[in-house]
C-alpha cells in the first residue's frame, strides 16, 4: 500500500526570470488526484518533483518517511525504479525495441529480471490487450497502443506511486475516456497513489480531488494543508 505525500513549501526556479511557487499539500497513500491549471503555470515540473526528476530549489517533498529532494541523485534513481511508475506525455519509449523489450527494460530498472521479469512483462501487455503486440516495435504501434505500453512499462513493476502527464493529450474523447478509467482500474488493483496531470475539463470533473495550480490559494477539503 502507498504511503502518503506531503509537499510544503515548495519554489523552483528555472534561471531569473521564472519562479513558481506551489501550494502545500498533504495526500494519503491510495488516493486519486488530478492537477489542472493554465500552460506554463508548472504542472509537469510538480510531477517531476514527485518523480523524484527534478529536485525543487526549496521546500520539502516527502513520500512517507523519505524526503525525497534530499535524496543523494542515485538514491533518487533507486526511489523513481522502485516506487514510481510514470506515463509520459509523449510516452517516451525506446523506438529500437519492441513492446515486450521496452517493459522489460522499465522492470530491469527496477530490479527485476530474467524468467520473473518476462512473465510479468507479458501479463501486464496482455492484461491491457496488447498480447497480440509483444513484438511490434512503437513505429508499428497505434497512438492508443503506443500509450497501452507505456501505461504497462509504467506499472509492470508494481509502483506505489502512479503518475501521468496529460494520458489524454493524444487520444480522441472516447479513447481518452477508456485511458483515465485504465490508469484509475491500474491504480486500485496496485493500491497505489494516482496522480494525473490534466487541463482536460471531461479528465478533470471526474476527479473528486483537484489541484488547480492556477489557483494555488484554493483550498480542497480533502487536501489537508502540510
Ligand atoms: N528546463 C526549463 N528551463 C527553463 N524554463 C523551464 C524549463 N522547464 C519548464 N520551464 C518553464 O517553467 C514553466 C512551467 O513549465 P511546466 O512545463 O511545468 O508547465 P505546465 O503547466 O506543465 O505547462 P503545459 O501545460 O504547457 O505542459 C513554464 O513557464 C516553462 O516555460
Amino acid at each position: 500500500m502507498a504511503d502518503s505525500l506531503a509537499l510544503s513549501g515548495v519554489v523552483h526556479r528555472y534561471g531569473p526570470d521564472v519562479t513558481l511557487h506551489y501550494p502545500d499539500l498533504q495526500l494519503p497513500g491510495g488516493a486519486e488526484l488530478v492537477i489542472s491549471g493554465p500552460s506554463g503555470v508548472g504542472k509537469t515540473t510538480w510531477l517531476h518533483f514527485i518523480a523524484g526528476l527534478l529536485t525543487p530549489t526549496s521546500g520539502q517533498v516527502r513520500y512517507g518517511e523519505v524526503t525525497v529532494n534530499a535524496l543523494s541523485e542515485a538514491a533518487r534513481d533507486s526511489y523513481r525504479a522502485s516506487t514510481v511508475g510514470y506515463v509520459f506525455q509523449d510516452f517516451h519509449l525506446m523506438p529500437g525495441y519492441s513492446a515486450l523489450e521496452n517493459v522489460l527494460l522499465g522492470l530491469g530498472l527496477a530490479g527485476v529480471r530474467g524468467p520473473q521479469a518476462n512473465v510479468r512483462a507479458r501479463e501486464v501487455l496482455g492484461s491491457l490487450g496488447l498480447a497480440g503486440r509483444l513484438n511490434h516495435s512503437p513505429r508499428q504501434l497505434s497512438t492508443g497502443e503506443r500509450q497501452r505500453v507505456a501505461l504497462a512499462r509504467a506499472v509492470a513493476h508494481r509502483p506505489a506511486l502512479l503518475l501521468a502527464d496529460e494520458p489524454t493529450a493524444h487520444l480522441d474523447p472516447s479513447r481518452g475516456a477508456d485511458a483515465v478509467a485504465l490508469l484509475r482500474r491500474t491504480a486500485a488493483e496496485l493500491g497505489a497513489t494516482l496522480i494525473v496531470v490534466s487541463h482536460d475539463p471531461a479528465v478533470v470533473e471526474t476527479f473528486p480531488r483537484r489541484l488547480d495550480l492556477g489557483q494555488p490559494a484554493a483550498r480542497f477539503p480533502e487536501l489537508v494543508p502540510a
